[in-house]
Parts: C-alpha cells; sequence; structure tokens
C-alpha cells in the first residue's frame, strides 16, 4: 500500500496543485492521492483563509473525475494547529506498513527545519518535492536524514496569493483555478475586497 498526501492550505486550490498531483500519481503510482487541507497552518496566521467548508468544496470540485484522489478532512476536525507530524502519526497507525510520501513545494521544503517535530515526519514519510517558480531543490542546512524524492515538472507559474489578488483585481480567475472552482468562488464571493 503506497499513500501520498499531499498538505496544503489550499486557500484556494489551483492549477498548480493539480499539476502537482497528476503528476505525482504518474511518477510515484500510489494507490491512492488525498489532499489534506490545514485547519490552522500555524505559520500563517494572520492570511486570510476561505472557511473550511469553501476550501473543502472547492477541493472537490478541482479533484473530481480521478478516483485516486480523495479529500481527507482530519486536520479541519482537530483542535490546534495544524501539525503534519500529527498527521502523519495517525496514517501510520491507520495503515501499518504503508508507505507514506508527503508531496511538497520547494518553497516548504526549505522551511522545513521550522516545522514542528520535522524529525517524525521525515522518519515516517518520504518527502516529494518539485521546483516552484524557478527554483530548484535545495536541501535546507540543519534538516536531518530524510527520504527524498524529486519530481523534474516542468513549473506552473501560479499561486493561491496570486489567484486571490486577481480576484481582488476583478479578473477571471478560470485559467487559473479551472471553471468549476472559479464559478465556485464568484458564487460565493469568496476573497472580494470587503467595502
Ligand atoms: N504552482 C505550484 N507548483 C507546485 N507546487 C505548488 C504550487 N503551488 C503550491 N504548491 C505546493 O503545494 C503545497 C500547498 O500550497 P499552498 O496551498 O500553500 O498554495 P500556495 O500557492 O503556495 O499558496 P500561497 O500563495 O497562499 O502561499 C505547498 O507544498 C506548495 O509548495
Ligand atoms: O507541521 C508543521 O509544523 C507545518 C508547518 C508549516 C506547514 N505545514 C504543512 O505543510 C503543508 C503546506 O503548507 P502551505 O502553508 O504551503 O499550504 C500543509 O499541509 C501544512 O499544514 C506543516
Amino acid at each position: 500500500m503506497k499513500l501520498a498526501l499531499f498538505g496544503g492550505s489550499f486557500d484556494p486550490p489551483h492549477l498548480g496543485h493539480l499539476a502537482f498531483a497528476r503528476f505525482a500519481l504518474q511518477a510515484l503510482a500510489p494507490d491512492r492521492l488525498l489532499w489534506l487541507p490545514a485547519g490552522r497552518q500555524w505559520q500563517k496566521p494572520d492570511q486570510m483563509m476561505a472557511a473550511p467548508r469553501h476550501r473543502v468544496n472547492m477541493l472537490e470540485r478541482l479533484t473530481a473525475g480521478e478516483p485516486r484522489f480523495a479529500v481527507d478532512e482530519r486536520e479541519l476536525h482537530r483542535r490546534g494547529p495544524s501539525f503534519t507530524s500529527d498527521t502523519l502519526r495517525e496514517f501510520a497507525a491507520e495503515h501499518p506498513g504503508a508507505e507514506l510520501m508527503f508531496l511538497i513545494g520547494q518553497d516548504q521544503y526549505a522551511r522545513l527545519p521550522t516545522w514542528y517535530r520535522v524529525e517524525i515526519v521525515t522518519e515516517l514519510a518520504t518527502l516529494v518535492v518539485v521546483p516552484r517558480a524557478g527554483e530548484a531543490v535545495v536541501t535546507p542546512p540543519g534538516l536531518g536524514a530524510h527520504r527524498l524524492q524529486v519530481l523534474q515538472m516542468p513549473d506552473v507559474p501560479l499561486s493561491s496569493t496570486a489567484v486571490r489578488q486577481a480576484i481582488a483585481r476583478g479578473e477571471d480567475v478560470g485559467p487559473m483555478v479551472g471553471a468549476e472552482v472559479a464559478s465556485y468562488i464568484a458564487s460565493h464571493r469568496l476573497y472580494e475586497k470587503k467595502p
């Protein structure tokens, strides 16, 4: 059993996330790839976050049609900060003997030494890292032994920040998030500037 886990704020999810996840399905051939929206990303306390329900609904729309994708809501139901070490411990207990792979972009890989109890993360999961924004994958100083797989995927120059900024400018974000998520955002008026 091979489980790929893709954690993120997904505020909102976009086509860069989808490209990464699809590439990982091809490259890693996991039995399942679970998308894990963060409840409280403790390192982004001031950042706007759409309500958990909206982020789950957007993820359901983005990932529809791929049977190996599923959205796992456990971090949304947990009290307190969303620590990846807690999540991986839960998966390891639920699936003894399974190979766990945690997907992250280079920006988060670079920050890994700042994560809470990162040694548990690196003990329990293989890190699957993609370059981002033209930055090659570089192991950050101070990160202990870990299993690493680099996916050489063509860069998809998109971020949730860029999507939120485009919405604030009144632009159509369909090309960034896909038609389904764009219409969900518009119908719920997410990320619009409050008057
Ligand atoms: N375009 C992309 N290509 C590859 N990986 C990405 C891309 N965008 C985000 N990721 C990765 O997906 C994970 C979740 O990202 P997150 O939900 O924070 O999106 P983001 O676009 O980085 O958001 P923000 O702009 O708000 O920081 C992170 O590991 C991040 O590195
Ligand atoms: O466990 C931690 O301390 C930790 C610190 C920062 C980020 N993470 C996780 O890394 C994933 C990507 O985070 P982000 O902010 O880039 O969306 C997401 O699952 C976060 O919960 C985890």
